[in-house]
């Protein structure tokens, strides 16, 4: 696993557009043969997506033969309430890149048969072969997607009851109401993720270092769903300042060492 340490989130963001950007490129997309990226939402993303739409009018990047597949969706609030996945998508990235919405899948959180619809998207993503770099944040619990604690490390795309600790943290995009939050969510399986050629976790904040500790230093185990990144070939997480207070002064220095050329961000 490849960690690299940045100040600040500003920085982390930058980084991850750039990876990404160099990721498609030399990857040279045609409809034939498109680009997949795995996408998140959350906070931890915003900034990285605010860069890449700079990078797009900047003439750096273009996402016309890249096919997307979003992590999670909730289940039982509207397509179009404000908190929804695919509003999040759509306001802070879609609509201001040139990518073809038939290329565009989030799962539908109101399908009226939740284990079609989650069969469905996998066998989507099967049909392009893999997922060639999957992006994602990390919950305050070691989550990734809506891959719970104690979620099977081989699980697939299905529906998952969210923990209170999740639908606390999520209340702050509700009025700070526990209510509001949904309790159920779509999201694809912690084996669905390590399907994927390349993985790209994005850590920031205080309020992350217990999981960033787990993910690098703890043992793989399913209360830490995070961990599993360990047993994947080439994952990489961008992580802040802030998020490291957990980790050994041993392990940061290991790995800013061997990241040395890696830590210059290009913040074009
Ligand atoms: N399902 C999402 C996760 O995919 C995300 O990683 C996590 C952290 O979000 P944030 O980046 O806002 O801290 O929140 C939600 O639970």
């Amino acid at each position: 696993m490849r960690l690299i340490p940045l100040q600040d989130a500003e920085q982390g963001g930058a980084w991850a557009a750039n990876y990404i950007v160099e990721q498609i490129n030399k990857f040279n997309p045609t409809a034939e043969k498109p680009f997949v990226l795995g996408l998140p939402t959350g906070s931890s993303p915003l900034l990285m997506y605010k860069h890449l739409i700079k990078y797009f009018k900047a003439g750096r990047v273009s996402f016309k033969n890249v096919v997307t597949f979003n992590m999670d969706e909730y289940v039982g609030i509207p397509e179009n309430h404000p908190q929804s996945y695919h509003t999040f998508m759509y306001d802070n990235f879609f609509n201001h890149v040139d990518i073809n919405p038939n290329n565009i899948h989030i799962l539908n959180g109101n399908a009226s048969d939740i284990e079609k619809e989650c069969q469905q998207y996998e066998e989507k993503m099967k049909s392009y072969g893999k997922v060639n770099l999957f992006i994602g944040g990390v919950g305050q619990d070691g989550h990734i997607a809506f891959n719970e604690p104690s979620s099977s490390l081989c699980s697939r795309t299905r529906i998952k009851t969210l923990t209170e600790d999740t639908r606390i943290a999520n209340s702050r995009f509700f009025d700070n109401d526990i209510n509001q939050v949904p309790k159920y969510a779509l999201t694809i399986g912690v084996g669905t993720l390590m399907d994927s050629e390349k993985v790209l976790l994005l850590v920031f904040g205080h309020n992350k270092a217990l999981a960033l500790q787990a993910a690098i230093e703890g043992s793989v185990n399913h209360m830490w769903t995070v961990s599993i990144l360990q047993t994947h070939q080439k994952a990489i997480i961008v992580c802040d300042d802030p998020s490291t207070n957990e980790l050994k002064v041993k392990t940061l220095k290991y790995f800013k060492q061997l990241e040395t050329d890696n830590l210059k961000v290009e913040v074009l």
